[in-house]
């Protein structure tokens, strides 16, 4: 369901050189014995998930629905991006539901929080609260003041109307859920943040917008499925993960994930994290950066065209768009637009797509990886996930590094609490 696709004959080449490495990380893999093998509980997950907590999920979500007006998730990083990426994709940016999906703890701007407290003010009002440690800042600070707003609110009830998603025993969010009487979701001990979409973490906001999780879940154990096999010319994972280690060392730094989707861009957020906090360490890995085109060929077109070569773009094109639109035609053609008439917008989109490929790869020279994927369904979107969570994993390990611990994130931590005065 995702096909990988490149017009260069020197990937094509040497992808099978890395056959064996890839065969035996594969086997490392599947049996938990590669590097951070303690995190790697997403690998089976498509088949070992608690069934009676992903009934939970769906009552709890059809409770929340009936309740407010506005579900306000409340967490960063893997326990924010990917439930907003994927309510974004499957429903879009304006899809005026019920309840509204709104993000909070995923900053310190206190601009933007006040202005969150001011606009659920007067409404109805749920609140996920999501952290796998239980300590993090941006989160807790959020999170106390979302707490006395709800107990202000509502008073006894506000403990119905709060759930928290965080480790199963460890941590201080789960001490205050417990003394509260919230709701509590588990995050597994081995599936870390930005794996955890898959978990209530990412398929509880996801059933409170409306998104039938069930066709996620079936995304993602079609992707176990096709994935199996490591043979790089059946596993588009596997191979994908291959060229990024191909372009890497002749000189690309840098991966721009392109969309021709605006409701992908949070994707590419989502994206950013999995590979950045997978990748980036021991002074290796490539820099996971992303763009929306054509909107940002009128930005960043010009760089990608014609600056330094640091660069190779990835392609995350979309089959079938969600809706479409046929051109009119116009009787007086004033703005010379009538060469349109009668087609249809999504095949003004993949024209553009066409020719901005040509212009890059032939005039360029900027290597481009094309991944298709089906549409911006909820099976494609758990296919996806599943999907990229193996070729990051493999073109980590294709690294020697370890793909599942994030140890520079603590540096910043660090000097901050110093500032802050935390002791
Ligand atoms: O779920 P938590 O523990 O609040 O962590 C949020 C995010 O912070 C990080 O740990 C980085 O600090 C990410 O890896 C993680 O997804």
């Amino acid at each position: 369901m995702i096909k990988l696709e490149t017009k260069h004959a020197f990937l094509k080449e040497n992808v099978k050189d890395y056959q064996e490495s890839v065969d035996r990380l594969h086997q490392q893999l599947m049996n938990k014995e590669c590097l951070g093998n303690d995190y790697v509980g997403w690998v089976e997950w498509p088949n070992t998930y608690d069934q009676e907590e992903f009934a939970r999920i769906k009552q709890t979500a059809a409770r929340m629905r009936e309740m407010c007006d506005v579900f306000v998730v409340c967490g960063i990083g893997g326990s924010y991006l990917g439930a907003r990426a994927a309510i974004e994709m499957i429903n879009g940016l304006y899809a005026n539901k019920k309840p509204e999906i709104i993000f909070i703890g995923n900053t310190f701007s206190s601009t933007y929080i006040a202005q969150v407290m001011e606009y659920i003010k007067d409404k109805e009002v749920c609140v996920n609260v999501i952290s796998k440690s239980g300590t993090t800042t941006e989160t807790s600070l959020a999170f106390r003041l979302l707490k006395q707003f709800m107990d202000e609110k509502y008073k006894e009830q506000a403990k119905e109307r709060i759930v928290a998603t965080t480790d199963k025993a460890r941590g201080v969010l789960k001490a205050v859920a417990d003394q509260e009487g919230y709701e509590t979701f588990v995050i597994p001990d081995d599936i870390g943040g930005r794996y955890s979409v898959i978990t209530p973490v990412g398929l509880l906001p996801i059933a409170v917008a409306g998104i039938d999780i069930d066709a996620i879940m079936s995304g993602l154990k079609k992707a176990y499925e096709d994935l199996a096999d490591s043979d790089l010319d059946h596993n588009a994972a596997y191979a994908y993960a291959v060229c990024r280690r191909i372009l890497q060392n002749q000189g690309y730094d840098v991966e721009m994930l392109v969309s021709y989707e605006l409701q992908m861009s949070m994707i590419a957020e989502w994206w950013k994290q999995l590979f950045g906090e997978s990748e980036g360490k021991e002074g290796k890995g490539i820099l996971p950066d992303s763009a929306t085109f054509s909107t940002d060929l009128h930005s960043l077109g010009q760089f990608v065209q014609e600056g330094k070569k640091v660069l190779f773009e990835t392609i995350l094109m979309i089959d079938r768009p969600t809706q479409d639109i046929t051109f009119p035609s116009d009787a007086q053609n004033l703005d010379q637009m009538n060469y349109l008439s009668g087609k249809s917008v999504d095949w003004v989109n993949k024209m553009a797509a066409q020719g901005t490929l040509e212009a890059h790869v032939n005039t360029g020279g900027v290597p481009n990886l094309i991944l298709t994927l089906k549409d911006m369904s909820a099976e494609s979107f758990g296919y996806m996930c599943y999907f990229f969570f193996r070729a990051c994993a493999m073109t980590v390990l294709l690294l020697d590094v370890n793909p599942f611990n994030q140890p520079g994130v603590e540096v910043y931590k660090k000097n901050m609490f110093r500032l802050l005065g935390k002791n």
